[in-house]
């Protein structure tokens, strides 16, 4: 069983090496095909069925039709009740099957025939690259592979304890210049690793209880100890699991993590996007502002936080519970501050730990996907994982720096999947227990 466990992620991984032609060929044969589809008549499709080009026609909040794994939903009326919230709107008129997959129980897949009005007429048959992706995720599935190693967390949350109190004893050490450096350096790094572990929870990696996932894990290591809110980001980072690096066709970002503007654009074509003047000049010079801005990643992420849960429009113990373990964040790390420097050393330390830990958070993210495709023309879940998601190749340190997410692209395609076993992609004989199915 192992060894038909490897052909297939073999399989997978070596189309991924020809995946551009792929993804070429395959748009070539859909734009025929799409001509051909032109010449249908409502009149010649039987009841039940709607073309690909009826559906896409269905694309706004209000209007709002998707299709999953060939069958075609009207989820208009459930949109704005959605418990995962606005994203759902990011696949409205379109075939929604995989990023479905990525964030669902099978709670969802149950509510989901409540909304059904037909199938798709003339559905096109599955690419190859996305058959194997399937075939894939069911084989980590039955090899138990979505499990996650409780002792690894339980190492994780200690590894970040001892970071933080490193840098309490540097501080208590000394308050010479490179003390303060060094400890500020270190609480960057604690925060910057408290959050790789509220990804890791708020990805539902740690466990499979989704309220503790969120509501324990998320709000301790998220909002109390690295001090963004769980609320701001989970929503903002699942659309951009869910399309990647994509932009609409006047190129606005609906990948939330690309929307810079005004001040870094991503590609000529949202570049050619901007009108105005006093914006092309600032992005004119992004070359130089690209690197200082990176280290204020995080004082603009806690911006972001705050403004999130001062909004009213979460639930009010959610809101409640956010902006108390904030409080709790911001009071321990001035606390910190004060208690062991005068004034002036104690703001220096507050903001060299701001700017070291923006840099240690958002280089990650842009060797990630900066760079990669920026793409305004859809296409299937895996062809836009891979344009728009990279590796780094592993070193042990980098591995431990990012969290794990320099295996970006396995990140991407198995949100789910615990960090601890995204490194046994691809080539791994995993263990296989035939008796577990998919959910
Ligand atoms: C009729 C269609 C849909 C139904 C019935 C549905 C239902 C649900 C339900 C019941 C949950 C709560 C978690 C669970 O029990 O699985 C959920 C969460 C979520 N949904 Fe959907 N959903 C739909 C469409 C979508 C689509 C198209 C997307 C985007 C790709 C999406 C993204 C999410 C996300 C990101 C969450 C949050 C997951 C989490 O808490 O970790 N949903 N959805």
């Amino acid at each position: 069983m192992a060894s038909s466990t490897t052909t297939v992620t073999e399989t997978f991984w070596t189309k991924w090496s020809s995946n551009s032609t792929l993804s070429f060929v395959t748009r070539k044969a859909q734009n025929s095909e799409r001509k051909e589809e032109n010449s249908i008549t409502r009149e010649s499709i039987p009841e039940g069925f709607f073309t690909k080009e009826e559906v896409a026609r269905h694309n706004s909040p209000r209007d709002c039709w998707i299709v999953i794994n060939d069958k075609v939903y009207d989820v208009s009326t459930f949109a704005e009740k959605h418990p995962g919230g606005p994203i759902i709107f990011t696949q409205a008129g379109r075939d929604a099957t995989d990023p479905f997959r990525l964030f669902h129980t099978a709670k969802a897949w149950q509510q989901l025939q409540e909304f059904q009005i037909g199938e798709l007429y003339n559905a096109e048959p599955v690419s190859e690259l996305l058959k194997d992706y399937r075939e894939l995720r069911s084989v980590l599935m039955r090899s138990q592979m979505f499990r996650s190693s409780k002792v690894y967390y339980i190492y994780k949350g200690l590894s970040n304890f001892a970071i933080l109190a490193a840098s309490l004893a540097v501080l208590n050490w000394s308050t010479s210049f490179w003390a303060i450096l060094l400890s500020s350096c270190l609480i960057g790094l604690y925060w910057q690793q408290c959050g790789w572990l509220a990804h890791d929870f708020v990805h539902n990696q740690v466990t499979e209880n989704r309220s503790f996932n969120s509501y324990v894990g998320g709000l301790f290591w998220g909002n109390l100890a690295q001090g963004f809110s769980l609320g701001w980001w989970k929503t903002k980072h699942n659309v951009h699991h869910a399309v990647t690096n994509e932009c609409d066709e006047k190129y606005n970002p609906i990948d939330p993590d690309i929307d810079t503007l005004p001040l870094l654009a991503w590609s000529e074509d949202i570049l050619a996007s901007v009108d105005d003047p006093f914006i092309r000049s600032i992005i004119s010079k992004q070359h130089l502002l690209f690197f200082p801005l990176l280290f204020l990643a995080r004082i603009s992420w806690m911006y972001s936080s705050w403004a999130h849960v001062s909004t009213f429009e979460m639930p009010k113990s959610l809101r409640l519970a956010e902006r108390t373990c904030l409080l709790i964040h911001y009071a321990t790390t001035l606390g910190i501050a004060f208690y062991f420097l005068p004034v002036p050393q104690a703001l220096c330390w507050l903001l060299l730990a701001e700017l070291f830990s923006g840099i240690g958070l958002s280089t990650i993210f842009v060797v990630s996907h900066n760079g990669m495709e920026m793409y305004n023309n859809p296409r299937d879940f895996v062809t836009a994982q891979l344009s728009s998601t990279r590796n780094i190749k592993n070193q042990f340190f980098y591995d431990w720096f990012s969290g794990g997410l320099n295996w970006q692209i396995e990140h991407h395609l198995f949100p789910t999947l615990p960090r601890h076993n995204l490194h046994k992609l691809p080539l791994q004989e995993l263990p296989f227990n035939p008796s577990d199915g998919e959910p």
